[in-house]
Formats: C-alpha cells, structure tokens, sequence
C-alpha cells in the first residue's frame, strides 16, 4: 500500500471494505501503537519489523470477564522470577481470563497483555507484556494458553473478538514492556556504576530511561503509572473523527434519499413533494448534518493535540497529560453518543428502506455504537473528564490561571445572555460557557455540601455524578460549538461556502440549545424572548440551508462503493437499486426455497407428503 501515516492507512482500508471491522484491526490500531509507544528501542527493533511484516499478528488485550473498565482490578497476574529471570503470567480465577479484545480467537499470534506486575512479593500495578499465543509455525496455540472466540455479538460479525486465559505461563524477562519516562534521567555514568553493582543487565538495556525489572527483580517506576495507559489515548482521541465519519455517512444517505423520495400529496390532487421539504424531516436531519460537520472538526483538533502531547511526553515533560486525557475521554464519549444516537435517526427517516441492509445504514450504526462502550465506556470517560474540571475549578477558586479551553470555569455567572434576533455565533459561545460554568459550579457545590455534611470523598463522588456528568457533557458540546465557530471566523465571511457553512454552525449552536433548554434557562439566563429569537433562527436556517444540503452532504465526498448504500447513491437511482439488490438476495436463486417441501408442503398438501419427505431426504 506504501502508505505510512497510519490513520491514513486506516482510512484506506476502511475504502475498500467500509464498516466491516477488519479482522487485523486491532493490529493496526492498537499492538503496533502499544510497541512503537511502549516498547524501549530494543524491544522496537526486535518486534516492529515482525509486526509491521504480518509475521507477528497481535491485538490489545486488557479487559477481562471480570473487569473492563477498572484497570487497577484486573486480575492477570506477572509474577517475575529471578531465578530464571521470567515473569509467570497466570489467570487465577474465571473472571480473570481476558475476554474482548479484537482479532484475539483465531487471527493473532501475539499479544500485549495488561496484567498485575508483582516482583519481590510486591504488587506494583497494570503494566504491559508481549506475548505469543500462537506457534508462529503453524498458529497452533502455545502451551498454558486457552484461546477462542466469545461467539455472536451485536456486529463487529468480522471480528474475532476472544477469550484468553493464561495457566503459568513463563516469558521472557525481556517481554515486559519497558519503556517509559525516565524516572529522573540517570547520568549515563551513575546507570552503569548503578546497574553493575545491581544487576548484569546487557549494556544496551542500561542507556535506557526506562522503568525497568532488573534481573533481581528489582522494580524501578515509570515517572507517571498512567503512561501505561497511552494506547487507549491514542485510540479515544482517533474515536472522535471515526464517530463523525460514521455520522457523516449516515447523513449522506439520509438526506441524498430524502431528496429523492417523495411522499403524500402535499394538498389534494397536487404532486408528491420531496420528503426534504418537510419541515420535521429538516428538524430531524439538518442538525446531525451540522453536527458531523463539528465532529470532523473537534477530531482534527484531539488528534492532532494527541500528537503534539505525545511528541512532549515522548521528551519527559507530562505537563499536559491530564489535559489531553480530560479531552479525549470526553470527546470520546461525546462524539460516539452524539453519532450513535444520530445515526439511528438518519435511519428511522429514511423509512422502511431504511431498515434494509441495503440501505448500508445497519452497517454504519453497527460499527460505530460499541465505541460508545469499548476504549473506555461513555459515562466512565465523561467523569474521567469531570475530575479534571473539578480541579480546574478549585483552581480557578484560587485565582489559578487556567489552560485555553477550560478558561470559561469560575467566571461571574451573574451575566445575562446577549442574544437579540440575529443570534450572533459569539452570543451562543458564551451561552454555552455559561451553561457549562454553571453546571461544574453546580457539581462542585454539590459534592461541596456532602463532604460538609459529613459524607466521605467517595460518597461525596458518588452523590454528585449524575451532575458531574451533566458538566461534563455541556463542557464537551462547549468545546465543539466553540470550535466550530472559531473555524467559521478563521475564515474570510466574503466567500459564498464560509457563508452557508456559518448557517450550519449556527444551527448546530441554537439547535443544542433548544434541546437542552432547561440548562440555559434554569438559572434565568435567556428571557422567555429571546428563546423565540433561537426557536425562528432555526425554522429560518432550515429554509437557509435547504437548498444547500444535498451539495453540504456531497461536500464529504464519500464514494457509493465506501457508502455501500442503495439510498445514498450520487446518481439518485434509488429503486433500480433495491430492486436489483433484492433480484440479487440469494433466496432469490431458486423458484422455490428447499424448505417448502420439508415445511410447507407436509401443511398445504399432506396427502402428497410422502413424495415430498423423499424429496427432502435428497
Ligand atoms: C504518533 C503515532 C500516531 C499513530 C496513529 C495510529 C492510529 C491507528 C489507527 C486509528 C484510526 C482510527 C481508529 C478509530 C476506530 C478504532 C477502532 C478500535 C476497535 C476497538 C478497540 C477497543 C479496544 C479496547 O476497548 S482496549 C480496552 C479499553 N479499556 C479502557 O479504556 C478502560 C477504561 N478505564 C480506564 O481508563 C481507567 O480504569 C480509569 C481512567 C477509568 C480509571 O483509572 P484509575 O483508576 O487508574 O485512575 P483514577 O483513580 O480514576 O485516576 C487517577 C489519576 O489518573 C489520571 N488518569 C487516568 N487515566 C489517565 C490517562 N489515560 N492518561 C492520563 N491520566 C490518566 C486521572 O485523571 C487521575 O488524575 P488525578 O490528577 O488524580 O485526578
Ligand atoms: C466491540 C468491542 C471491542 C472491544 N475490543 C477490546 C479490545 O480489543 N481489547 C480490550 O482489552 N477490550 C476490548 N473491549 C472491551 C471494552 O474495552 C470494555 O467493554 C469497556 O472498557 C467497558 O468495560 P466493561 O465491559 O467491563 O463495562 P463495565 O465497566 O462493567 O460497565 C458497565 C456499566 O457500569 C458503569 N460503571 C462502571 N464503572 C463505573 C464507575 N466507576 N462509575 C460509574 N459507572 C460505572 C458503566 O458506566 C456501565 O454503564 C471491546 C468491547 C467491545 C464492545
């Protein structure tokens, strides 16, 4: 393929066979990630060119029968041994064995396992080993290994996802993933003055910044245990511009085929209109079209942040971590619930149609709706994002100067809105920052009024999540809106498309807002006025965008064969389609389907069964 940018590569073959989940995926999306991120430079130049020739075929595998979202509870044990300079991985109990992980039942032959490092009696965490599961001679599996698929799931039906449990099972010392922040980087001469005495690890493994398991099995700690975790970063912050191509997609079809089907007289004896020109199909199809377009743009700025932090943590300086895992776990959860519950719509109207396979959108919802619970389940990830903006709370409390995209919190929530009938775009940001601020205020009072009521941390925690949770995802939707506008006004407004795409920014601000309403309301921040202001600018913006929306959805520029869709299609010939989709149903092949004689016919013509049950035997 020769391409080398490994989103690109996704994407590729993502072309060639659209929402069919590949059976490598996990390889491509999270073992080669995990080795290029967590293996030192040693393990890199003894596995990447493995992995990267297809001769190591592995996935990520982590979550267990028992734990999926509590990394810290799972139950895989590596127990190193000095003595022969192993670790021992063992699934001590049944809710131990890994279950989930992707191209795990019969494609991969590796793995890299999350399991509880223990050494010297001591437990020190989740950390990643490198195992093979599968003899790379003829992928019979290893010894100690039980491996096999968990069966039917909801789709992802070409994706082995599996089972895997471990019975003390020996692997190298040198499997132990061991790259990572230095712990305080030790002058080259102290390492080798250090691990002589220590350790006789070779020479090459002592440049290393690297936590490490030396040969006695002493441990020494990465600078941060969540460097550990920097795969599913990787892939949360991938997830957001996934979801927004799923939902994308599905707008595609939804509104190419509502253009072309027509429905009900529109008054006695007058012609069919399209289904466009219904207002409810507007109010329904318009908004998920503005809001694919602010996923795409909220999945460029996460992705290319991953890289930009990545790139310092790669340096030693973690300072933006807990930023970019507050925002890719929100965006995360944001973007797949947002795209999930948009892509079932698409689909209830396109009607009936819309329930066939042929439509190509069971496909799409099918493969985007797990990344609502896999890399980190939605509500899990939006709490994750709801501890960080506590803290920026308290700081901000203490006058604290704040990162960018979290400057809103702690503002004078006095204010009242700006909004007059124009609905300026920078009247719905500070709508949305305000509601946002109000709510992780809210949160933080809340958990505030426990905890002195003598209620513990956790309690406290527990009592306030469902508002933490409202924080959280109003300050998601802040950051899409905000970036969404940011995009239009980095634009010159002279040109004709930055006009059209600011109706669609606008419409993705008023509609969130007239859908959320008591959120803005509740502490008297919109007059009953001006929510009429925002409820006109949208009927009016449905009028604006109309005859843009085919062309906004052409804009995406996916071909019919990656839509795989009969309603999508550009050419518009939507029944020709279904009817030869349906010619081509395999049933179809025969006249009459086998079955009738071994099931209907005993029915309708028992007194010629005899003949028909020899026939049936055939
Ligand atoms: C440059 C190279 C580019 C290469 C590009 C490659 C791209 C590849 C192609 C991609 C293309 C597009 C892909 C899209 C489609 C993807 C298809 C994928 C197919 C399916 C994959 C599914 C795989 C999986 O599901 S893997 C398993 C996933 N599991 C999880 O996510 C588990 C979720 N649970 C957790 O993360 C943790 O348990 C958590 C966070 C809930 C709790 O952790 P813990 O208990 O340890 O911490 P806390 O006590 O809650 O907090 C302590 C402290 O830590 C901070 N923290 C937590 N996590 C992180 C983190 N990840 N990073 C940083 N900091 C973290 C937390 O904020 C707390 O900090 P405080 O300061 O104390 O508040
Ligand atoms: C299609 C698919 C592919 C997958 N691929 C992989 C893979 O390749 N590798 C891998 O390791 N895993 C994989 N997984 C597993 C996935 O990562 C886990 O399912 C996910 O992390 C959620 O964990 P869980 O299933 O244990 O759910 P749970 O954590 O048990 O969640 C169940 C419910 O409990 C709630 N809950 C849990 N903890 C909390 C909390 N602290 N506070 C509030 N509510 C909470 C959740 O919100 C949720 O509603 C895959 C899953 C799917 C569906």
């Amino acid at each position: 393929m020769g391409i080398t940018d490994m989103q690109e590569a996704f994407y590729y073959r993502e072309c060639a066979a659209a929402h069919e989940n590949s059976p490598l995926g996990l390889h491509y999306a999270m073992f080669l990630p995990t080795i290029n991120k967590q293996a030192t430079p040693e393990q890199k130049k003894k596995w990447l060119p493995l992995a990267e020739n297809y001769k190591m075929i592995g996935t990520y595998a982590q979550t267990e029968l028992g734990h999926g979202t509590f990394i810290r509870g799972l139950e895989t044990t590596a127990t190193y041994d000095p003595k022969t300079k192993e670790f021992i991985l063992d699934s001590p109990t049944l809710t131990s064995k890994k279950y989930w992980p992707g191209c795990l039942g019969k494609t991969s032959n590796h793995c890299v396992v999350m399991a509880q490092l223990y050494t010297q009696g001591k437990s020190h965490g989740p950390h990643m080993f490198m195992v093979q599961i599968r003899s790379m001679e003829d992928h019979s599996v290893l010894p100690g290994i039980e491996v096999g698929v968990i069966g039917n799931k909801f789709g992802y039906g070409t994706n082995d996802n599996g089972f895997l449990s471990f019975d003390k099972l020996r692997i190298p010392r040198e499997n132990m993933l061991m790259r990572y922040s230095q712990v305080g980087r030790i002058p080259r001469e102290n390492m080798l003055m250090r691990y002589s005495q220590v350790s006789r690890i070779p020479r090459e493994n002592m440049l290393m910044r690297y936590s490490q398991v030396h040969e006695d099995g002493t441990y020494v700690k990465p600078q941060n245990a969540k460097l550990a975790y920097g795969s599913m970063v990787l892939i949360r912050s991938s997830i957001v511009s996934d979801a927004a191509r799923g939902l994308a997609q599905a707008c595609v079809i939804s509104i190419r085929y509502s253009a072309v089907r027509r429905q009900t007289e529109a008054y006695p004896g007058g012609e069919e209109p399209q289904i466009l020109d219904y207002q409810t199909q507007q109010y329904r199809l318009f908004p998920l079209l503005a809001s694919a377009y602010s996923l795409q743009l909220a999945g460029k700025y996460v992705f290319n942040t991953y890289l930009e932090v990545n790139d310092q943590i790669e340096k030693g300086n973690l300072e933006s971590m807990p930023e970019l895992h507050a925002l890719s776990a929100g965006l995360k959860a944001f973007s797949t619930y947002e795209a999930s519950a948009g892509i079932e719509v698409c689909r209830i109207c396109c009607g009936g149609h819309g329930y066939s396979q042929a439509s190509g959108l069971p496909k799409i919802y099918v493969d985007v709706v797990p990344g609502c619970t896999y890399e980190g389940e939605n509500t899990v990830m939006m709490l994750q994002t709801a501890r960080y903006l506590m803290k920026c709370y308290s700081r901000a409390k203490q006058g604290q100067k704040l990162p960018g995209f979290v400057q809103y919190i702690g503002q004078n929530l006095n204010k009242k809105s700006c909004m007059s009938e124009e609905v300026a775009l920078g009247c719905l940001v500070m709508a949305y920052e305000h509601r946002a601020a109000r709510l992780v205020e809210a949160a933080a009072m809340r958990m505030q009024s426990l905890i002195q009521g003598g209620k513990k941390q956790h309690e406290a925690w527990n009592g306030s999540s469902v508002q933490l949770f409202w924080a959280a995802k109003a300050h998601c939707h802040l950051f899409c809106v905000k970036n969404f506008v940011d995009a239009i006004q980095a634009k010159s407004l002279s040109s004709k498309t930055v006009t059209v795409m600011k109706s669609v920014c606008q419409l993705y601000g008023v509609h969130g807002i007239l859908e959320n309403l008591g959120e803005f309301m509740q502490d008297g921040f919109f007059s009953g006025e001006q929510v009429g202001y925002l409820q006109r600018k949208m009927l009016a913006l449905f009028e604006n965008i109309r005859p843009n929306a085919v062309a906004l959805v052409d804009a995406f520029d996916y071909p019919d064969m990656v839509l795989g869709s009969c309603l999508g299609r550009y050419d518009g010939q939507v029944y020709q389609a279904l009817y030869d989709y349906a010619k081509s149903a395999p049933m179809n092949q025969t006249e009459i389907h086998s079955t009738y004689y071994k099931h209907l016919k005993p029915l309708i013509n028992p007194e010629t069964t005899s003949d028909a049950m020899q026939f049936a035997k055939l």
